[in-house]
C-alpha cells in the first residue's frame, strides 16, 4: 500500500492561519505487512536519527491502527520523503495526514477526505496547512467547532510554484511566540482587506492582483526579522517576474508563484543571488492526498 502527501504553502502572506495552497513536492510512505517492526528513509530527513528512533509517523499511525484494529501485525514502513523539514512547507502536515490515511487503509477501511480532514486537526490546528494537503489546491479554511470549514479551488497547469529553501530550519511552534500578543485596528483591517482581495483573485484567477493582495501585517516581518535575508529574497523574486512571493507558512522558505513561461528566469536569478539557498520550481498539487492499494 502507498500514501502521499503534497507538501503546503500556507498563509500566502495575509492569510494568516486562513489560506493555503498545495504543491508537488510529496512524501510517499509504502507499508507491507513483515515478520517485524522495520522502517527506512529516503530523501529529506534520512539523517535524522530521529525520524527513525521516534518518527511523528509511527506513533500517530500506532494510535490509528490500535483503535481499528484487533491484530497485532508488524509493517516495513518505507518513507521517501521530497519535503524538507521545519522549513514552513507542511512537512508535519503531509506526516500527521499520511500516518492517518495509511492507519485506515492498511485495515482496508474507507475514510471520506473530510473526515481524514478533521481528524488531522487535533493534531495541527491551523487548518491552512491540513486542508490544501488533504485536498490539493487553493483553499480558505476555518474551523468552528472542531471541524474544518472551507472552500477549494484548482490552481491552472500555467502556473508554478518557485521555492527558496534556506539551510536552517525554524520550528513552527517557535515561529509563532515571535509574533505579538496584540494588533492594532490599522494592521488588523489591512490583514482582513488584503486577505479577502487575495482569495477573491486566487477565485477569479486575476493573477495581476496577487502582488498587492498578498501584502501583509501580522507576521512576516516579525518572522523574517530572524533572518533577514529572506526580505532580499522576496525583493528579488517579485523584481524578477514573481506574481506572489510570501513567507512560506512560518518560513524559513520564501514561496513564489509564476507563469510558467516566467518561472524559469526567476528560478535562474534566485539561484545566481542566492547560491547557498535551496530553490526548486515546482507544479501545484490539485490532488491531495493519494492512496493507492
Ligand atoms: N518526514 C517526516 N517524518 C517524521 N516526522 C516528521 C517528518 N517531517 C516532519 N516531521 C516532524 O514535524 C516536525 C516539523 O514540524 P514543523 O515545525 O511544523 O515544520 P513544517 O513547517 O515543515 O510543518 C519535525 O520536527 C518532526 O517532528
Ligand atoms: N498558519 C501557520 C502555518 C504553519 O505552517 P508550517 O508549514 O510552517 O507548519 C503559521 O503561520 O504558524
Amino acid at each position: 500500500m502507498k500514501v502521499s502527501v503534497p507538501a503546503t504553502s500556507a498563509n500566502l502572506g495575509p492569510g494568516f492561519d486562513c489560506l493555503g495552497l498545495a504543491i508537488s513536492m510529496k512524501n510517499q510512505v509504502i507499508i507491507r505487512p513483515s515478520k517485524f517492526h522495520s522502517v527506512s528513509l529516503k530523501g529529506e530527513g534520512s539523517n535524522n536519527p530521529a525520524l527513525k528512533d521516534n518518527n511523528m509517523f509511527i506513533s500517530i499511525f500506532n494510535d490509528f491502527y490500535h483503535n481499528l484494529s484487533h491484530k497485532k501485525r508488524f509493517f516495513r514502513f518505507e518513507f521517501q520523503n521530497e519535503i524538507p523539514l521545519s522549513r514552513g512547507l507542511g512537512s508535519s502536515s503531509a506526516v500527521i495526514v499520511s500516518a492517518i490515511a495509511s492507519a485506515y487503509a492498511i485495515e482496508g477501511i474507507k475514510l471520506e477526505k473530510d473526515k481524514l480532514l478533521n481528524l488531522a486537526l487535533a493534531y495541527e490546528s491551523h487548518p491552512d496547512n491540513i486542508t490544501p494537503a488533504v485536498m490539493g489546491g487553493f483553499n480558505v479554511a476555518c474551523v468552528q467547532e472542531n471541524e474544518v470549514k472551507y472552500i477549494r479551488k484548482e490552481i491552472p497547469k500555467t502556473l508554478k510554484a518557485v521555492v527558496v529553501v534556506p539551510n536552517r530550519a525554524i520550528s513552527t511552534q517557535l515561529s509563532r511566540k515571535t509574533l505579538p500578543f496584540k494588533y492594532s485596528k490599522e494592521d488588523t483591517i489591512f490583514n482582513i482587506s488584503h486577505s479577502s482581495l487575495l482569495t477573491a483573485a486566487f477565485m477569479a484567477e486575476d493573477w495581476d492582483m496577487l502582488k498587492l493582495a498578498s501584502n501583509d501585517q501580522v507576521h512576516q516581518k516579525y518572522r523574517m526579522k530572524q533572518m533577514p535575508e529572506l526580505f532580499d529574497v522576496q525583493k528579488t523574486a517579485l523584481k524578477e517576474g514573481a506574481l506572489m512571493s510570501t513567507l512560506s507558512g512560518s518560513g524559513s522558505t520564501l514561496f513564489s508563484m509564476a507563469h510558467t513561461d516566467d518561472s524559469k528566469n526567476l528560478e535562474k536569478a534566485l539561484k545566481l543571488r542566492f547560491p547557498h539557498f535551496r530553490v526548486f520550481t515546482v507544479d501545484f498539487d490539485n490532488t491531495g492526498v493519494r492512496i493507492e492499494i
